[in-house]
């Protein structure tokens, strides 16, 4: 038994699956591992790696006899991979996930399952890369996971979850789902469709050449392509399942943006610069609040 669980079962090996899967054979070397992706060359690579101790050639044998599972699949394959595995699931299993979204996972995952515990997760936690080889395992270290406990949740379960995140070198924090929904809309889904907004708008200018759109790439539009680099499927269950939060903050951000346009038009520099001036304050709070996270991903290796 290692923290609370002595089996753990990951379902799907992309950046997600196999970093979870590096951080407890690190942490948590007396804890069975075993994981399965529905991609035979993922698994081949899973086995490869040492992702997970034992990779497995169906999602049954996968989950036979784990008492914790973990769905590290895109939004939109939670309910298929979890229809996989529900025959072979030991009816004591906690079922958990690491989506981006989590009203949406909750759902889904209780249509299927609805005899077991589910006690979702979301590791604020990723890089723009995904597939088997982009998993590492200092990728949770210093970093945020938000736990969104159903109501009348079994708390034993909820604390032996969170310890296992705390194992991986996560900080833990419990949060309704919609609420969870509704931080996340405006702290990371709204950005990345900036970003793939941005990069398209950029490479469809007629009279700006792709080349010069890549040589004078200042700071800010590289940060953009590097966000706008990441996964079209993971993105697109992002938006669909998370539509509410996402084009409620998209209608309050069209606001703001259209503001700072009359702005400009009507060449009010003081409301520019006094804007301007909070978004700096705002910035520099997260830079002290965030020291201890950049100093965890100091030296960090995703290769
Ligand atoms: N990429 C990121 O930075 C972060 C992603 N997430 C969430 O983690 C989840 C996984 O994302 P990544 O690991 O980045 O994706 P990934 O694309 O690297 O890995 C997903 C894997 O799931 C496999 N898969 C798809 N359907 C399956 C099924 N039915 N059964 C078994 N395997 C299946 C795919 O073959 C793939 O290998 C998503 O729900 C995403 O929202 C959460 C935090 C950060
Ligand atoms: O690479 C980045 O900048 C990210 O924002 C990674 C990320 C992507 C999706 C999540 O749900 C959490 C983190």
């Amino acid at each position: 038994m290692s923290a609370g669980f002595s089996k753990v079962a990951i379902i799907g090996l992309g950046l997600q699956g196999g970093s979870i899967g590096l951080a407890l054979r690190e942490a948590l070397p007396d804890l069975a591992t075993t994981g399965y992706d529905r991609d035979a060359a993922t698994r081949a690579r899973a086995a490869e790696r040492g992702l997970v101790g034992h990779v497995a050639d169906s999602a049954g044998e996968a989950v036979a006899g784990a008492d914790l599972v973990i769905f590290c699949v895109p939004l939109g394959a939670m309910a298929a991979a979890a229809e996989e595995c529900a025959a072979s699931l030991s009816p004591d299993a906690l079922i958990s996930d690491v989506g981006s979204s989590k009203v949406s996972v909750a759902e889904a995952l209780g249509s299927v399952l609805p005899n077991h515990a589910i006690i979702p997760a979301h590791p604020v936690a990723g890089t723009e890369n995904s597939g088997p080889d982009a998993g590492f395992a200092s990728l949770f270290r210093g970093r945020w996971c938000i736990i969104t406990p159903p109501e009348g949740a079994d708390e034993a379960l909820v604390a032996r979850l969170s310890a296992l995140w705390e194992a991986m070198g996560a900080k833990v924090e419990l949060m309704d789902a919609a609420h969870h929904d509704r931080v996340l809309a405006v702290t990371s889904h709204l950005p990345h469709l900036i970003a793939y907004t941005i990069v398209g708008t950029a490479s469809d200018l007629e009279e700006v050449t792709q080349s010069e759109v890549i040589k004078y790439s200042a700071g800010g539009f590289r940060d953009f392509t590097r966000i706008a680099a990441s996964d079209p499927t993971m993105w697109r269950d992002v938006f669909l399942s998370n539509k509410g939060a996402v084009l409620e903050m998209l209608q309050r951000f069209t606001e703001d943006l259209t503001a700072l346009q009359r702005a400009i038009r009507v060449g009010d520099g003081e409301q520019l610069f006094d804007h301007f001036t909070r978004t700096r304050a705002i910035r520099r709070s997260i830079i002290e609040q965030g020291q201890d996270v950049a100093q965890a991903n100091f030296g960090r290796d995703a290769s």
